[in-house]
């Protein structure tokens, strides 16, 4: 049978076949991966999976998993447990939504840069959802509306919603309808009270951001697949602070800012790295003011925390 891998805890998987009948399952030896990666989960949410039921016996929901379909995308990060080692997130996501705010606590550029790169690097759609539109005065509507501006330039979609009055909830569930969406977002920025809107009755744990830091506490652990009601199904990722540049080499970085490619071809040098170079068009196109200088920041910044010898 087919089916689709919903939650993984380590060692035992959670199977829903086509049907809809969920299993508890686990690996039968060792899986042959059709990938050329390595990393310490060899099964992700999102995977597609072949199952047999174990036993025989029809009324056990345990099964064994005795293949796995090559994934069409995948995402991974830093293991959280081994040091340079790939831990895959979710696999076979149709976009992501990277969940923000321009406060209590606010997403820095730096940080939805990254995510948009590793997105980008793994051909992920995203979607910048803004959360606690209630709470934004006007010096924050400003801000947002200076960021939507940003990013909608360079291509991608931006939605202003709140969890808390439901305001853009239906324009969320809209861009989620029969697809796979893979929610990420920085502890504290309203990711578990948006899905306990998208999915009633499931009831997340949500979390006060916590005293005086301003940073959320971490209430998720594992990520984590749920149908919605109107069809398409989320993924829930852990509260995950960073998703690591982990496969992106110095010289490909540029490929991932979508805005810098127009210019890539116009450098003097083909391996140009867009810092100090000579005849470098990125550099000029910041000059010019079209390319945001804070995305040219983040490029920068992302550059010098890859790996030399990734180079
Ligand atoms: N004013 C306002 N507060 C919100 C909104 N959404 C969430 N919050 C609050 O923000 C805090 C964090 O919300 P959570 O839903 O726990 O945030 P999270 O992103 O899931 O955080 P982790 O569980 O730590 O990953 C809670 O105090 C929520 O009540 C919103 O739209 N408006
Ligand atoms: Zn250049």
């Amino acid at each position: 049978m087919q089916a689709t891998i919903y939650r993984s805890t380590g060692s035992w998987y959670t199977a829903k076949t086509t049907e809809g009948e969920v299993f508890q399952a686990r690996i039968k030896g060792v899986l042959k991966i059709d990938e050329d990666i390595t990393s310490t989960n060899p099964i992700a949410v999102g995977d597609v999976v072949e199952i047999v039921r174990e036993g025989g016996d029809a009324t056990a929901n345990n099964a064994m998993i005795t293949e796995i379909s090559k994934r069409h995308n995948y995402i991974v990060r830093s293991s959280p447990h081994k040091k340079n080692q790939k831990h895959i997130v979710a696999a076979n996501m149709d976009q992501a939504m990277l969940i923000c705010t321009v406060k209590e606590p606010r997403t820095s550029n730096g940080f939805m840069d990254r995510f948009l790169v590793t997105a980008a690097a793994y051909h992920i759609p995203v979607i910048l959802v803004f959360n606690k539109k209630d709470i934004y005065k006007e010096k924050d509507l400003d801000k947002f509306a200076e960021l939507q501006a940003l990013y909608e330039d360079i291509g991608y979609k931006v939605l202003l919603v709140s969890a808390e009055t439901t305001d853009g909830i239906d324009l969320l569930k809209a861009e989620m309808k029969d697809k796979t969406t893979l929610m990420s977002g920085h502890s504290g920025v309203g990711k578990s009270s948006l899905i306990n809107r998208l999915l009633p009755g499931l009831d997340l744990r949500t979390t006060a951001v916590s005293g005086w830091s301003g940073k959320g506490l971490h209430t998720t652990t594992y990520a984590e697949m749920y149908d919605l009601p109107d069809g398409g199904k989320l993924i829930d990722t852990p509260g995950v602070r960073e998703f690591g540049i982990v496969d992106i080499t110095k010289p490909e970085l540029s490929h991932y800012f979508l805005e810098m490619q127009p210019y890539l071809q116009e450098c003097q040098f083909n391996n140009c790295l867009h810092i100090n170079e000579p005849g470098c068009a990125v550099k000029a196109a910041v000059n010019e003011g079209e390319i945001d200088v804070e995305r040219y920041v983040s490029y920068a910044s992302i550059l010098e925390s890859i790996q030399e010898d990734q180079y």
